[in-house]
């Protein structure tokens, strides 16, 4: 049985009938919700342990033994209940994994389960360097040798590319169309930008909880406990940052709990504090190469007089060139603010990206592995396969700060850019004249609200780069692709499951729409930018047919 992951019938809810259809063998399997993880120890009241399910459809309470059988979307462990097949999905299982979980949730044709006990221990596993990763939501597979962790992605990418994509596997091995993942050199502190949140509470697992000396109860700073908005595990160094940011969340918490300094963390139930989230954000300086860091408060109000102690602290810091506040008064759980205030430097770091400066403020977005991305831009550049005579036309779609079509620029006659939010627009052409690029268009837009006029802004591309975040690409950009026949369409994306559902709109078209897609897929390249968790990057050469 496959599970297709809630993403897939976005756009399309007639594709729904035929993908249901995938047979049961399959390993494939995702999911796009969390699952809450609690409980760890405790066990139903009225449950027995089975290895069987007295139905097809386990019970919700029932407890089961399971082996977790290979890691699915957002890293949840896909195990099938004995003789049955049934699905289920279990968080921070990992491969090989024995172990007793009972049933939360049953979810279609799928269920969910919480890992009570491990029986034997998974395949591949190592020591996590990092004491919170056991229950932390940031990395997920830390105690996953690497090597496993990239099959893990590897076997993913395949299946959702076969199952959703409805690529047969012979033509994918025989055009040897799917290559290895590329790993990433850096396996630690490879993030360029952290968000970490305030909270009321410092939240823990129950059964650390009973064992730790002050009960949770004081103020906390740090990341989301898996699947919970609201429950704020307190971290004083993350090992995905780097270590300029590490220093600056240190000197935070050393000192914002100070009762004299007045500060508050904003509490998501009651609607009551001041701080929100914190933002720490690394760059390079253009000529020098150090370290820049912008850190960025997100405070539910304007009030620079109560964050000054905590500016003046991390100012004192050589590489902190800019603090930032975002207020945010809305009750949601965005750090993006409607009034942004540079209490401390510049309102922006630079980056160093394929040899050209970037301009980066608070809220455009960047890659967060700058490292990663020097690979990630090679590969498109060598997908997108410019002549280099300066005569082509790139359309970059979901542009962001501009980056990949200035990289593209400096070889082509003209590159034409599309980006929702206002500030990366500003920042993409601000970027495109501090590296003296004058053949870059940007404009703002909604890429899920083209009309028919679209299009006509710019000439024919040759090239078009698509580069959507996690929900893919609209219906509406996918029937103007698939009308506008650009020769090449370079697809990079951050989530397999929405890439293979767009590749399988290009290339195989909506038979219930009567929509005939007309390209075929030439290579699809895995990239790891973010080892120890569950993400994965894919770029994805197409051809017109
Ligand atoms: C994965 S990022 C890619 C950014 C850029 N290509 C890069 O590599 O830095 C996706 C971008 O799409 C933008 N975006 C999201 N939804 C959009 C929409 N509906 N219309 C236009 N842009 C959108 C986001 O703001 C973000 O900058």
């Amino acid at each position: 049985m496959a599970i297709i992951p809630n993403q897939c019938f976005r756009h399309l809810r007639t594709t729904l009938p035929r993908l249901r259809k995938f047979p049961s063998s399959s390993s494939f399997s995702t999911i796009s919700c969390s699952l809450a993880e609690e409980d760890l120890e405790q066990t139903h009241p009225n449950s027995t342990i089975a290895s069987k399910p007295s139905s097809y459809f386990p019970k919700r309470g029932q407890t089961l033994e399971l082996v977790c059988e290979s890691l699915a979307f957002k890293g949840k462990g896909l195990c099938k209940v004995t003789d049955t097949g049934f699905v289920v999905m279990c968080d921070r299982a990992l491969p090989g994994e024995r172990f007793i979980g009972r049933v939360t949730r049953k979810k279609g044709n799928y269920a969910e389960v919480t890992k009570l006990k491990t029986i034997t221990p998974p395949r591949d596993i190592v020591d996590a360097p990092c004491e919170y990763a056991p229950y932390c939501g940031g990395c997920k597979t830390q105690n996953l040798s690497y090597e496993a962790q990239l099959r893990a992605k590897e076997e993913q990418v395949r299946d959702l590319v076969v199952h959703v994509g409805r690529f047969p596997h012979k033509e994918l091995e025989s055009h040897n169309i799917i290559k290895p993942i590329v790993p990433c050199d850096i396996q630690f502190h490879y993030r360029n930008k952290m968000e970490f949140s305030f909270g009321p509470h410092k939240w823990l697992p129950r059964e650390l909880l009973l064992k730790s000396d002050n009960g949770g109860g004081s103020y906390a700073l740090g990341l989301h406990a898996p699947g919970y908005f609201d429950k704020v595990l307190n971290v004083d160094k993350c090992f995905l940052q780097t270590e300029p940011a590490n220093k600056v969340l240190a000197a935070i918490q050393d000192c914002w709990r100070d009762p004299q300094l007045c500060l508050s963390p904003y509490n998501t139930r009651s609607h009551f504090g001041f701080l929100k989230h914190l933002m720490l954000r690394v760059g390079r300086h253009a000529s020098t190469g150090l370290p820049e860091v912008m850190v960025n408060f997100v405070t539910s109000s304007y009030k620079p007089e109560l964050l000054k102690p905590l500016v003046d602290k991390v100012s004192a810091f050589p590489e902190v060139v800019s603090v930032i506040n975002n207020v945010n008064t809305s009750v949601g759980n965005t750090s993006v603010g409607e009034e942004e205030h540079t209490l401390y430097g510049k309102s922006n770091i630079t980056e160093i990206l394929r040899g050209l400066t970037f301009q980066i403020s608070a809220n455009s977005f960047f890659q967060t592995n700058t490292q990663q991305a020097e690979v990630l831009y090679k590969l498109i550049e060598e997908f997108a396969g410019i002549r280099g005579d300066g005569s082509e036309i790139v359309l970059d779609l979901f542009c962001g700060t501009g980056t990949i079509g200035l990289t593209l620029a400096r070889s082509v006659r003209h590159v034409y850019g599309y980006e929702v939010v206002p500030q990366a627009i500003a920042d993409a052409r601000l970027n495109a004249k501090i590296n003296g690029i004058e053949n870059a268009t940007f404009v703002q837009g909604d890429l899920n609200k083209i009309d028919e006029n679209f299009g006509e802004n710019f000439p024919n591309p040759d090239i078009v780069i698509s580069d959507p975040n996690r929900p893919g690409m609209h219906m509406k950009l996918i029937k103007f692709l698939l009308e506008l026949k650009a020769p090449r369409i370079v697809y990079v994306s951050c989530n397999p499951a929405t890439c293979a559902r767009d590749l399988d709109y290009l290339c195989h078209g909506m038979t219930e729409q009567n929509i005939k897609g007309c390209y075929k897929i030439i290579s699809l390249q895995p990239v790891d930018m973010f080892p120890h968790t569950p993400h994965i990057e894919c770029v994805c050469l197409l051809e017109l047919c």
